[in-house]
């Protein structure tokens, strides 16, 4: 048995994954793969390059598979038919949208904010006295009681049910009068029906608040069953399986031992048991990824574990913009999806031409989390939230999994709050923080100590945003410090390489016309020794996918690109990083430093960060042609249509130092790296040497340690024995 089959793998998995050469899963892994697989929504918080795909992605493809086999061999039908006879709980069947139920069918939960959602027990009484206990587990709206089959889930809006809400009112028929008191978080409410007369009463922290309704015993004759209806609000129920927490007025039992002669069944939703069958275009999982390479490499990840998953196939589907729409369309038609890995704007363009259909899901991943909420898609989630079914089919809650480098953001919490279930999170150091494999530092571009700008032979291009300005040596003004800068980052970018003898190495600017000028400086300088592509959003989809291929198979030496590229990449053994510019959101400072230093392997990440304002381009959405020949260069302070920032790096240092909670350490401008500072042994590129690795040999690594601990336990019972033997020969 493999590693991974331990923590609940498939074996034809662990097959894919032993081809891949990995020993034992990652720490990330180990803690998210059982969790996922166990039905829970998780949030995974693990530093850059640390496994999180996989820690998705294999549980995934896992239920999927297995779900796909239990259709094709019947088995779903019989869940189906097996839940006409459920235990007394909260019904996964008969239930509004939005409203969720725990596994255990004891709790509910409805975190829409707008409308209500309401929900019915499995079963119901129409003889007798009987009792349950409600109790509100979180602020919201809730109103709670009894109804019968055919009446609206939302308790007490027709003559059908009849309810009791937390703004101390009773209705029934939509008619709501004052009744008893307000109840809320924590507030325990007993819900009692006396089928015999009709009497519907309830008692609030065990006290009684007297006759609410006297029901109408023919609608009583078809069946009560406890009911529910909240908004934004959750409930837990106890049916009589637990003792209740205020006991029950005299002549009145708990729910559940009505007599299994004399309970109705509730048949809603159940659609007597038929096959159930699933569109081609309606997949198990919805992958989101906020970037075109990001989604493609994931979808390519797929692809590799489900390898030997032949039988039934999975068949996987990347929905991205640059790729014929109508080849998916055609794709979604005739072949079909279980898993689609997307960008977001594509993803939405299908759903909403009626192309792809959530009403299979069960699985909605949002992967580099806080990138897409930051990105402006969280209303977009949110939608695609809302249609997917909380339970599906054949009876399983709706999985939400979502994880990052940098989970620690406002937004992704509110997210959670909002969307997620009970979720688990899995946050491995408690902040977002930077791998120990990646060595980090910065260096100060300073063109008042550095003058080498004031007379180069040749140099880089600039951004021309002071083709206007008087810049000149010798003229101090901040344009002309600021053109300095520019001029000198392009110098320091050749020493990085030189100096570090790099032959594979990521570069980071801050704009597509940032990339396109090292890019034009560096082939100007040697094709060869400086070969480089570009990656960013004002290329054109093949030559992006074919720069970033061409860079994977070293076919070139320099990536060049903007953030586009920031986050999730995955490029194996990438030795070098530079920072030419720092971004000016902070957590892309750790996903950009992040593509080096994965798997255990060792990286250098060189930053550049001006001392003094640089003045940059910052073309908003005001600016008409989004920077397309557009020579504006009015600041955004002075005039709300102007297109140039000053960009205050020491400002934007401080805030990824204070961030991180660390002080990043300085180098001088000769781009030289203390060796001592970090592990004299370290290639970077490479693991590590003299640690081994924490995936393999661990056996072998505790060996030295074990025999030193052996020793030492002989010597200190030798020691023992002599103290002892000197102790009776003296008394002897
Ligand atoms: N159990 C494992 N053993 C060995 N290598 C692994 C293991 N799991 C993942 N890897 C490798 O580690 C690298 C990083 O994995 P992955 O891309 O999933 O990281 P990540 O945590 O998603 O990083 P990021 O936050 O940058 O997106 C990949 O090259 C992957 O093949």
């Amino acid at each position: 048995m493999t590693a991974f089959e331990e923590f609940g793998v498939l074996p034809e998995i662990a097959k894919a994954i032993e081809e891949l050469e990995w020993t034992l899963p990652t720490d990330i892994q180990a803690e998210g793969i059982p969790l996922v697989l166990g039905g829970g929504d998780v949030l995974m918080a693990a530093e850059t390059g640390s496994g999180k795909t996989a820690a998705f992605c294999l549980p995934i493809i896992q239920i999927v598979w297995e779900t796909i086999k239990d259709i094709q061999s019947g088995k779903l039908q019989k869940a189906a038919a097996d839940k006409s006879s459920p235990p007394w709980t909260m019904s996964t069947l008969d239930r509004g949208g939005a409203l969720a139920v725990s596994p255990d069918g004891l709790r509910v939960q409805s975190r829409e904010f707008k409308e209500w959602h309401g929900c019915r027990c499995t079963r119901g009484a129409r003889t007798g006295k009987w009792g349950f206990e409600a109790t509100v587990t979180d602020e919201g709206l809730c109103r709670v009681g009894w109804s019968v089959l055919q009446a609206n889930l939302d308790l007490g809006t027709d003559r059908c049910g009849y309810g009791f809400g937390g703004t101390g009112k009773k209705s029934n028929n939509k008619q709501f009068d004052n009744y008893g008191e307000a109840f809320g978080k924590s507030d325990v409410i007993t819900c009692l029906l006396d089928c015999d007369s009709g009497e519907i009463r309830f008692m609030k922290n065990g006290v009684d608040l007297g006759t609410a309704f006297r029901a109408n015993k023919d609608l009583i004759r078809e069946g009560m069953f406890p009911a529910v209806v909240l908004k934004n609000a959750e409930m837990a129920f106890n049916f009589g399986d637990k003792p209740f927490k205020h006991g029950l007025p005299a002549g009145y039992l708990p729910i559940n031992k009505v007599p299994a002669e004399e309970e109705v069944k509730n048949t809603n939703g159940q659609g007597g048991g038929e096959t159930l069958t699933i569109a081609k275009n309606a997949p198990q999982a919805v992958i989101i990824e906020p970037s075109r390479e990001l989604a493609e490499q994931t979808s390519n990840q797929i692809k590799k574990f489900k390898k030997y998953l032949d039988d039934p196939p999975i068949r996987e589907l990347l929905v991205i913009g640059g790729i014929n729409v109508k080849e998916q369309i055609s794709y979604l038609q005739n072949t079909g999806a279980d898993i689609i890995v997307g960008t977001p704007g594509r993803l939405e363009d299908l759903i909403q031409g009626g192309y792809l259909s959530l009403a299979n899901c069960r699985f909605f991943v949002l992967d580099e989390a806080d990138g897409l909420l930051k990105q402006g898609y969280t209303d977009l989630i949110e939608r695609l939230h809302k249609e997917m079914p909380k339970i599906t089919a054949d009876g399983r809650r709706l999985q939400m999994i979502v994880c990052s480098a940098t989970l620690h953001a406002f937004e992704v919490k509110k997210m959670a709050e909002k969307l997620m279930y009970f979720p688990t999170w899995i946050d491995l150091k408690g902040e977002d923080a930077v791998p120990e494999t990646v060595h980090h530092v910065v260096v100060p571009v300073d063109p008042q100590k550095d003058k080498s700008w004031q007379n180069l032979r040749r140099h880089i291009l600039t951004d021309a945003v002071h083709a206007q300005d008087n810049v000149r040596p010798g003229n101090n003004s901040p344009e002309t410090l600021s053109e300095a800068v520019k001029l000198l980052k392009g110098e320091y970018v050749i020493r990085a390489i030189d100096v570090h003898d790099m032959d594979r190495a990521i570069i980071f600017c801050r704009t597509k016309l940032d990339c396109d000028n090292l890019e034009k400086y560096m082939r100007q300088l040697d094709r060869n020794k400086y070969s480089c592509v570009c990656l960013h959003g004002d290329r054109k989809p093949n030559e992006r996918r074919a720069n970033l291929e061409s860079f994977k198979r070293d076919q070139v030496k320099f990536l060049i690109c903007t953030d586009v590229a920031a986050r999730g990449l995955d490029i194996t053994g990438l030795p070098f990083m530079i920072n030419v510019t720092l971004p000016d959101e902070k957590s892309n400072y750790v996903h950009r430093i992040g593509r080096v230093g994965r798997a255990e392997r060792m990286g250098l990440a060189i930053s550049l960060v001006s001392s003094v304002p640089e003045k940059v381009w910052y073309h908003g959405e005001w600016c008409r042609t989004r920077g397309r020949n557009c020579w504006n260069t009015s600041l955004t302070t002075d005039n709300p249509k102007g297109c140039c920032v000053w960009y205050n790096e020491p400002q934007y240092l401080a805030d990824i130092e204070d961030h991180l909670n660390v002080t990043i350490q300085q180098i001088e401008p000769d781009l030289q790296v203390p060796h001592d500072d970090f592990d004299g042994k370290v290639v970077y590129g490479q693991k590590r040497q003299a640690t081994g690795t924490i995936y393999e040999n661990h056996t072998q690594q505790m060996v030295p340690i074990i025999r030193e601990l052996t020793k030492l336990e002989s010597e200190a019972q030798l020691i023992y024995v002599k103290r002892h033997l000197m102790k009776l020969a003296k008394l002897g």
